[in-house]
C-alpha cells in the first residue's frame, strides 16, 4: 500500500506529479483558502506525510492527531509555523524550501524598497484617479537610493542577494547578523556592525532574519528611535520581528521616513489596519517569492522532500 501524503493546498500539477507514483495523494483542492483546522486534523489521521504552507500551524495538537506522520514538508523557507522541537519528539522530519526562492525574494525586497522611497503606489494611484493635473516641482518627491547606505539585518541567503543588488546602486553595504560573515565582507565589501550601530547608520534597513524566539520584536520602539528620521525600514522576513504598534507610531510621528512591508504580525491584514491609513507605508500581501517559476519550484521541492522521506531516502532540504 502506498503511503498517504496530504497536501494542504492546491499546488501546480507538475508538483503533484512528483508524488503520484510513490504516494496516495490527498489534496485540499483550493488555492486561495486554507484548509480548515478540523479537516486538516481529520485528514492526517492516517497520513504519513504532510505538505504544509505557512498558514498551517504544525504543533503538538496536530502531531497527536497524526500518529503515522513521518514528514512535514513546508512549502516555504521560513518554518516558524512549525514546532520543530515537537516534531523531533514525535520522530517527524521537517523540511523547507531554501535557495529556490532566494533571488525572487531579493527582487521583491528591492521592488518594495524602491516603491517606498519613490512613492510609486501613491504616484500610480494619482494617475489612475485622474488627479495628475500638472508637473509640480515638489510633487510626490521621495528619497534617493543611489549612493546611500543599505543595512541588512540577517545576512543569510536572501540578505546577501539583496546586498549584491545594492552594488549596482553604488551603496555602502552594512549588516548585522548573529555572526560576522567575512566571506560576504570580502565578496561585497560589506561592513559588520552591532545592531545598535546598524540602526543608527543605515539609510535603508532591510530585515531578513527568520522569526525565532530571539528575533520576535527585535525591532521595537527603542530600536526605531535610534534610526535616522530619513530612514526607510523594509521588512520581508516575518511580521513579528517588528513591533507593529511601535512601527505605526514611528511612521505617524516621523521617527522614521517610511516603511515597505510584505509581512505583518497577523496575516492577512484587513482594509482597516492602521498601517493602511498611513501615507508613508507601502504594504504588500506577503508576495516575496510570488513568481510562477519560483512558486512552482518551491512546490516541487516540498513534494520531493516528502516523497524522499516516505521512500526511506534523505530529504533534499531538511531543516
Ligand atoms: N516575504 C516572503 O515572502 C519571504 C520571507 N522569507 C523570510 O526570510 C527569512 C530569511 O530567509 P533566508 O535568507 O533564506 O534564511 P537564512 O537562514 O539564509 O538567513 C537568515 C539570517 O538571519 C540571521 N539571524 C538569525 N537570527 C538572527 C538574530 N537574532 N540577529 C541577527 N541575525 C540573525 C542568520 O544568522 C542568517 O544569516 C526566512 O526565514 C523567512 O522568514 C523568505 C522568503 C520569502
Ligand atoms: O514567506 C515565505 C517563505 O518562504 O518563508
Amino acid at each position: 500500500m502506498r503511503p498517504v501524503l496530504y497536501i494542504a493546498r492546491k499546488l501546480p500539477d507538475e508538483a503533484l506529479r512528483v508524488a503520484e507514483n510513490d504516494c496516495e495523494v490527498r489534496l485540499w483542492d483550493r488555492e486561495s483558502e486554507p484548509v480548515p483546522r478540523n479537516v486538516l486534523l481529520d485528514q492526517l489521521r492516517d497520513a504519513e506525510g504532510l505538505v504544509s504552507v505557512l498558514t498551517e500551524r504544525v504543533d503538538e495538537e496536530l502531531l497527536k492527531a497524526a500518529p503515522r506522520l513521518k514528514v512535514v514538508a513546508n512549502m516555504a523557507v521560513g518554518y516558524d509555523n512549525i514546532d520543530v522541537e515537537a516534531c523531533r519528539r514525535h520522530g517527524v522530519i521537517v523540511t523547507n524550501t531554501p535557495d529556490v526562492l532566494t533571488e525572487t525574494t531579493a527582487d521583491l525586497a528591492w521592488a518594495l524598497l524602491l516603491a517606498t522611497a519613490r512613492r510609486l503606489p501613491q504616484s500610480a494611484e494619482l494617475v489612475r484617479d485622474g488627479g495628475w493635473t500638472t508637473w509640480s516641482p515638489l510633487g510626490l518627491t521621495g528619497l534617493d537610493i543611489y549612493g546611500k547606505s543599505l543595512g541588512i539585518l540577517g545576512m543569510g541567503r536572501i540578505g546577501e542577494a539583496v546586498a549584491r543588488r545594492a552594488q549596482g546602486f553604488g551603496m555602502t553595504i552594512l549588516y548585522h547578523n548573529r555572526r560576522p560573515r567575512p566571506e560576504v565582507e570580502e565578496r561585497l565589501g560589506a561592513r559588520y556592525l552591532s545592531l545598535d550601530a546598524l540602526l543608527r547608520e543605515a539609510d535603508i534597513l532591510v530585515i531578513l532574519t527568520p522569526l525565532t524566539a530571539e528575533t520576535r520584536h527585535l525591532i521595537g520602539r527603542n530600536e526605531l528611535a535610534k534610526m535616522k528620521s530619513t530612514a526607510i525600514l523594509v521588512n520581508v522576513s516575518r511580521g513579528p520581528v517588528v513591533d507593529e504598534e511601535a512601527l505605526v507610531d514611528a511612521l505617524r510621528q516621523g521617527v522614521i521616513w517610511g516603511a515597505g512591508l510584505d509581512v505583518y504580525e497577523r496575516e492577512p491584514i484587513g482594509a482597516d489596519h492602521p498601517l493602511l491609513q498611513l501615507d508613508n507605508a507601502v504594504c504588500l500581501p506577503h508576495i516575496g517569492s510570488a513568481t510562477v517559476a519560483t512558486r512552482t519550484a518551491m512546490a516541487r521541492l516540498a513534494v520531493q522532500n516528502a516523497v524522499n522521506v516516505l521512500k526511506g531516502e534523505k530529504p533534499l532540504t531538511p531543516v
